[in-house]
């Protein structure tokens, strides 16, 4: 691929452009709002110039509810060989395209499974994809050229191709991606009202569940609308083990032993069930989940702490695997928690105490 036409400058399409930028290919960026194609540009993500003939490949990345309108519009003006999106829920799009008139032949839905919380190209980073899932929804109509253009596409993005059908797609990501997003609102919207006495306390614990309530209402509203059903489906399923969950807790406020025990038990099976089903979230690039081993290390809230920690672990010649952040309340201090590899930890833990770090005990 030589060059590429990214609409929709914000945080998906400017990620994009940056991951195609870095590895040679041309970008032409485009978007609605003049402001967010400067800033990508202004970011290295390619040129705000349109291209004066088709590029290779058109990426849509705007909202769910425009995408069917972005692409028969491009394709209207044939400023493509191939057109892919990246909205992240794939049958409406493909079907109010086909209602548009738009080219069935020459397009193909996708959807890379990472993002964050945050929208506009300031969010953006070239590496958001690596590693990550980047689901392709090719049909019978498809051409072959165009699927080929996709997984150049998702390659130079360093993301890993998964072959879906498009409403298989959307019954998935209900329940790793949409259910999950509300269930982390209506926790956070607990806490709306709730004591200040009772927010202080607020720990790493409730920071993990409500990371993703933080995210823009208006992109998540656009994404519910066009998958609402399968979102409905399994928050039914959960509302039915809340209920059963709430019953179990009855139950154990009871004086009644045997209602006890049947408290016990029902309360033991949920969480049970939240560790199988917790243990089935695969690991770093899609491998089985991993175990590492954790290492708590005290910092002070100083420029360079973390690069100090990460430059003493390279020199003592351990891979981070992952990393977490949990800051101490009132106090301008964290604890960073690394995970390594088992047979690391030795080795890390005397390399860190040796650097003067202070170590939570384990
Ligand atoms: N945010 C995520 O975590 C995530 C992850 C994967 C896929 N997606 C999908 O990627 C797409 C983009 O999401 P985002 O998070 O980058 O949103 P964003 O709000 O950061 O960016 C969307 C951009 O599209 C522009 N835009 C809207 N309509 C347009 C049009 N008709 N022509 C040109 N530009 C237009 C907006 O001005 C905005 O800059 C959505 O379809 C979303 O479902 C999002
Ligand atoms: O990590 C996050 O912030 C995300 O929620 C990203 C996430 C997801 O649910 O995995 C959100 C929506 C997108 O369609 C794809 C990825």
């Amino acid at each position: 691929m030589r060059s590429a036409l990214v609409i929709g400058s914000g945080l998906i399409g400017t990620s994009i452009a940056l991951a195609l930028s870095g590895r040679g290919v041309r970008v032409h960026l485009d978007d609605d709002d003049a402001d967010r194609r400067r800033t990508a540009a202004a970011l290295g993500a390619g040129t705000e110039t349109p291209p004066d003939g088709p590029v290779d490949l058109a990426v849509i990345a705007v909202p769910p509810a425009r995408i069917a309108a972005a692409l028969a519009a491009a394709q209207h003006r044939g400023a493509a060989r191939g057109y892919v999106d990246v909205g992240s829920v794939k049958g409406g799009p493909r079907r109010e395209l086909a209602a548009l008139g738009g080219d069935l032949t020459w397009y193909l839905g996708s959807h890379p499974m990472a993002g964050r919380e945050r929208s506009g190209p300031l969010a953006a980073t070239a590496d958001l994809f690596e590693g990550r899932p980047w689901v392709l929804t090719p049909t019978a109509e498809t051409d072959t050229e165009v699927l080929n253009l996709a997984l150049e596409l998702v390659a130079l993005c360093r993301a890993v191709p998964v072959v879906m059908d498009a409403d298989a797609h959307d019954r998935a990501v209900a329940l790793v991606s949409h259910a999950p997003q509300l269930l982390s609102s209506l926790l956070a919207a607990r806490l709306e009202r709730a004591d200040e006495a009772a927010v202080r306390l607020c720990g790493q614990g409730i920071r993990d569940v409500t990371r993703l309530a933080a995210s823009d209402p208006g992109m998540w509203i656009d994404i519910l609308s066009a998958n609402p059903g399968p979102v409905a489906d399994v928050l039914a399923e959960v509302a039915t083990d809340l209920e059963r969950t709430v019953h179990a807790l009855r139950s154990l406020e009871s004086a009644d032993e045997a209602k006890r025990e049947t408290g016990t038990a029902g309360v033991e099976t949920v969480l049970r069930r939240g560790n199988a089903g917790r243990d089935r979230v695969p690991g770093k690039h899609g491998t089985a989940p991993a175990r590492y081993e954790t290492i708590a290390v005290f910092v002070s809230d100083r420029p360079g702490e973390l690069a100090r920690i990460f430059a003493d672990a390279g020199r003592a010649g351990v891979n981070i695997e992952d990393v977490r952040m949990e800051h101490a309340t009132g106090q301008q201090a964290g604890l960073v928690q690394l995970m390594v590899e088992p047979a690391a930890t030795a080795v890390l833990t005397a390399a860190l105490r040796e650097r003067g770090w202070s170590l939570r005990s384990p």
